[in-house]
């Protein structure tokens, strides 16, 4: 196990029974949801998305409909594999000063996106999309929390850059590593900083036949 899952925002999260009797599949291949899913309970099988499901970044876009739009894309990606299955798919993005700032490419983008971020509040939002093949309804909105970056200097910044855990992570950090720099204000969802909002999947699976669109 690795340190990642033996933090406390992993303890405790809750789960829903889900609303239809279709296997649950996380269209996803992020680690870190996956962790979540398990860490609350849920019985699932991790079918990620072909890479071309989601659309890239375009001028103009925010993040709310940005990220509810690729956890679409990527949830309807993965249901067409399937005749009944309870599909998840999430995206994950910072946003900052009106800019969108997903998975750095390379260590250069990382280091600015960190310069941007650093001594800023900012939010991240997740995407999701819980998608039933079977009912052929869906939910898809997106979840905020805010967070405040503290001043980074360049040591702390050089070390984080140099440790590589920046890689893969919407925002180059990952607030799972237990970062003294990073602080969520107000009330919002940890697990929705780290990739699935724990809190409001398991209300979006209580109320799913209310609050479902059709296809
Ligand atoms: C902000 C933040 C993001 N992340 C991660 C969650 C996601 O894995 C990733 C954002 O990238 P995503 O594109 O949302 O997801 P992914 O590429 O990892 O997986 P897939 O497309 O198959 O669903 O950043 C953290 O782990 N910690 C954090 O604090």
């Amino acid at each position: 196990m690795s340190s990642e899952n033996e933090l406390p925002l992993m303890n405790g999260l809750p789960r829903a029974d889900l609303p239809t009797d279709e296997p649950l599949v996380l269209a996803s291949g992020s680690p870190r949801r996956a962790e979540l899913l398990k860490s609350a309970g849920y019985q699932f099988r991790i079918d990620p998305a072909s890479d071309n499901a989601e659309c890239g970044i375009c001028s103009g876009d925010a993040a709310p409909e940005f990220s509810a739009r690729n956890a679409f894309r990527k949830a309807e990606d993965v249901a067409g594999r399937y005749e009944s299955a309870l599909v998840i798919g999430a995206d994950t993005v910072a946003w900052c000063n009106g800019q969108i700032l997903g998975k750095p490419r390379d260590v250069d983008h990382a280091e600015s996106i960190l310069r941007m971020l650093s001594g800023r509040s900012h939010d991240v939002y997740t995407g999701i999309c819980v998608w039933s093949v079977k009912l052929g309804k869906v939910v898809v909105e997106a979840v905020r929390t805010e967070l405040q970056m503290l001043a980074i200097s360049d040591a702390m910044l050089e070390e984080h850059l140099d440790s590589m855990r920046w890689e893969g992570k919407a925002g180059a950090f990952g607030f799972q590593d237990g970062n003294d720099w990073l602080k969520i204000t107000g009330d919002g969802s940890a697990s929705n900083v780290v990739g699935l909002p724990m809190e409001r999947l398991k209300e979006i699976l209580e109320k799913f036949d209310s609050i479902a669109d059709p296809l």
